[in-house]
């Protein structure tokens, strides 16, 4: 049953949405996902550690993270934690991923036994090699963990620009028998809005891998773009960013289809194609040339393929799959490699067949020559 997808049907019609939701993390994304819920009715309240910030949504109804975005009804921020999940029928999780399991950890003091937890990081845990709901749910115990992903930059969402995502949970025996009643569809229907929409899958592994892996693969389109490529490059890393995305997913028990949806090719598309992408930008600066430390002027901001290069990489070589895009990536960032060397030998690499399935038994003919004058025009 574990990796039975469910099936396309419109949700139930007489499943109810929650009708409270904490909100654990008031940043961008944070307060996006809260301004949503509130604006679906959903009783939300969002927790921030700044008591700056908590003060300027409660008094101001406005945030520095979506300037000229006002804070609906329905919406109170909070600064203690208790507070936050005190009758709360959901929580959501959204803080980096480095910061998930220190703040699940600080969730399980509060949270009641069996709430439903959504985790909204996108990543895999640097230590242990865990997908974000992997690491919430060490701290969370027995309460259900799922996750949100999908194309949903935080200021068009809290804008109201159409926007759709994914709601996974596993899906239990007695949710099957009684979908209406499971966390997946209730959250599913709370979040969903005349401008958001979203849909329901049960396969974790494939949601996040997904998510965790974007990011990279936007780093490395960043990254070509700056250097002075063109859309051909572009639409490559993408395609193939895809393979390994289904590739990853598939080794950790996920499905190879669930890369296709939002969380997947649906998160790549607009993670790699705007500069509104952190990971994106940071990859654009990187290929201009500017060095690491004066990239966005300095300011400290979330990137998280930067560090989750080499934690996809760590867990990928662990399960013996092996990522052309997101290893080049981390040789920048973290191994020293020039830029144009590593992306020179990455157009250098064997041909391989598309798809996996045919084999291949003849080497690349690109010469030592030919790498060395693709690496010459990129640096
Ligand atoms: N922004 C977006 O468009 C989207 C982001 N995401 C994902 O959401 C996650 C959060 O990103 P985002 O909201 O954009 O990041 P932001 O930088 O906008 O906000 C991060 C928030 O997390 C808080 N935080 C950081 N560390 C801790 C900690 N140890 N304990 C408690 N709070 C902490 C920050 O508090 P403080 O300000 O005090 O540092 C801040 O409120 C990331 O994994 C990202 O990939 C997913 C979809 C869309
Ligand atoms: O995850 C996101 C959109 O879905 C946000 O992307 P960045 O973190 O690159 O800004």
């Amino acid at each position: 049953m574990k990796h039975q997808p469910l099936s396309g049907d419109p949700l139930p019609s007489h499943a109810h949405p929650y009708r409270s939701a904490a909100v654990i993390g008031a940043g961008s994304w944070g307060t996006a996902l809260a301004v949503t819920l509130a604006r679906g009715g959903v009783q939300t309240r969002l927790w921030g550690r700044d008591r700056a910030v908590v003060d300027g949504i409660n008094r101001a109804r406005e945030t520095r993270f979506l300037p000229g975005v006002p804070m609906p009804a329905g919406l109170n921020a909070v600064h203690e934690m208790e507070a936050a999940l005190a009758g709360a029928d959901v929580a959501l999780i959204v803080v980096p991923s480095r910061a998930v399991r220190s703040v699940a950890r600080a969730v399980a003091e509060y949270a009641a036994p069996g709430l439903p937890v959504a985790v909204c990081a996108k990543g895999i845990e640097a230590e242990t090699g865990l997908l974000m709901t992997q690491v919430a749910e060490e701290e969370l115990g027995r309460r259900p963990v799922g996750c949100v992903s999908g194309p949903t930059f935080a200021r068009e969402t809290a804008l109201g620009h159409p926007t759709a995502a994914t709601v996974a949970f596993p899906f239990s025996y007695a949710d099957r028998l009684k979908p209406a009643d499971s966390a997946a569809v209730r959250l599913a229907l709370s979040l969903s809005t005349e401008s958001f929409r979203a849909y329901v899958s049960d396969d974790l592994v494939g949601v996040e891998i997904g998510g965790a892996l974007k990011n990279v693969i936007a780093i490395a389109c960043g990254m070509m773009t700056g250097a002075g490529f063109a859309e051909n490059t572009r639409a490559a890393l993408i395609t193939r960013g895809v393979d390994e995305m289904k590739n990853l997913a598939e080794a950790l028990g996920g499905r190879r289809e669930t890369v296709t949806g939002l969380s997947g090719v649906g998160d790549l598309t607009l993670t790699c194609s705007s500069p509104t992408s952190r990971n994106m930008a940071l990859g654009l600066q990187l290929g201009q040339g500017v060095a690491r430390a004066d990239c966005f002027d300095g300011e400290p901001v979330v990137v998280e393929g930067e560090v989750n290069a080499k934690s996809v990489t760590d867990l990928a070589r662990r399960v013996g799959v092996t990522l052309p895009i997101c290893e080049t990536v981390r040789a920048i960032l973290h191994e020293g490699a020039p830029l144009g060397d590593a992306f020179a030998a990455l157009w250098a690499r064997p041909i391989e067949a598309e798809p996996r399935a045919m084999d291949l038994s003849f080497s690349h003919p690109a010469t030592d020559q030919a790498i060395a004058t693709l690496a010459e025009r990129i640096s």
